[in-house]
């Protein structure tokens, strides 16, 4: 099983230390009702990859690894196993000749967020809805001390887990199995990245102020969500789906959104970029098979999705808990 105890002792001293109060029995009872089904197939690909320790090694501006002293057979192994754990959504990854071209242009986030935020080098960094953890990687090559990224879905942890053993089991980088609801408030990260999350929440000021009890004072709330065009008092509640996605509760605008910060008790807060999710940056490729955003939008008008909403939109907005 996928060994976690390696994390507590890491966090045993300093300010996570006070997580090992309950993290150890939420981690228990995942793993038990988690040793089954498509778990162990992927558990399977996962042991059969090799520990690898790269020679060249970036994680600044991608996320790539390769030596040179690997056969053609070798490599042709890692591909199949990392096939295995298909559908690869959030990336792109480079693994020693292997190029995981994933349904995202993850990069093309980053990118767009990077230039706006604190200087990560040397904190203390939780992601929530961390995917398979491309952003964690990005934000080690931006020298950050140490990422412990969250999400609820057992594929991404196994995909995770197979990337870091590609990369000789780096340890500044951490992923649980867990939703942001079963986080008690640490209040010891530097700065919390919540990024394309907030609209899947029922309650999104409550996971405003979830994220902020995962701040120390000072520390910097990055906030990456769908937004709508419009004032301070436009928010959308989509009907039953939103380009096809089940679990989408509230679109604000962006101003709207920056008021519910403000409600929540952050300060300097703003709005720092907004980018239309284009078919370039969302798509189906070999990696990821079915559909994707070109079949969730009108066909007849790329301005909106296939119910009729504002096709998606999407901002980024930075704010400091006092
Ligand atoms: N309660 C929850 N707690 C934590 N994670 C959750 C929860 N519910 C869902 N998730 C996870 O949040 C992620 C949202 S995707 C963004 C990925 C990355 N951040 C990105 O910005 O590319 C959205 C998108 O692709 O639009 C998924 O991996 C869910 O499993």
């Amino acid at each position: 099983m996928i060994d976690f105890g390696r994390f507590y002792q890491q966090i045993a001293v300093g300010p996570l230390a006070k997580w090992l109060e309950v993290l150890p029995a939420q981690i228990s009872e995942w793993q038990r009702e988690n040793l089954h089904g498509h778990f162990r197939d992927w558990y399977k690909s996962l042991e059969y990859l090799p520990l690898l320790a790269p020679q060249k090694l970036d994680l600044l501006h991608s996320v790539t690894a390769d030596r040179d002293d690997i056969s053609d057979r070798h490599r042709q192994g890692i591909e199949k196993l990392l096939r295995n754990l298909m559908p690869w959504r959030k990336g792109p990854y480079s693994l020693y000749g292997t190029h995981i071209n994933t349904e995202w242009r993850s990069d093309w986030k980053w990118e767009r967020v990077l230039p706006h935020i604190s200087p990560l080098a040397g904190r203390t960094v939780l992601d929530v809805g961390c995917g398979s953890g491309y952003h964690m990687w990005r934000m080690i090559g931006a020298g950050a001390h140490l990422v412990v990224g969250i999400d609820p879905m057992q594929l991404f942890l196994v995909q995770f887990e197979a990337v870091r053993k590609l990369l000789n089991d780096d340890r500044r980088a951490h992923m649980l199995p867990l939703g942001i609801e079963q986080l008690p408030a640490l209040q010891a990260f530097d700065t919390v990245f919540s990024m394309g999350v907030l609209y899947h929440r029922r309650s999104p000021l409550d996971h405003l102020l979830q994220l902020k009890n995962q701040l120390v004072s000072g520390g910097e709330l990055v906030l990456e969500t769908l937004v709508i065009e419009g004032d301070v008092n436009q928010v959308l509640v989509p009907g039953e789906r939103y380009a096809q996605m089940r679990n989408v509760f509230f679109i604000p605008s962006a101003e709207a959104l920056k008021s519910w910060l403000e409600k929540s008790g952050f300060v300097d807060v703003r709005i720092v970029d907004f980018a239309r999710t284009t078919t370039e940056e969302q798509r189906r490729t070999d990696w990821m098979t079915s559909e994707s955003l070109a079949e969730f939008l009108d066909p007849d008008d790329a301005s909106k999705t296939i119910e009729g909403y504002p096709a998606p939109l999407r901002a980024v907005l930075v704010a400091t808990k006092p």
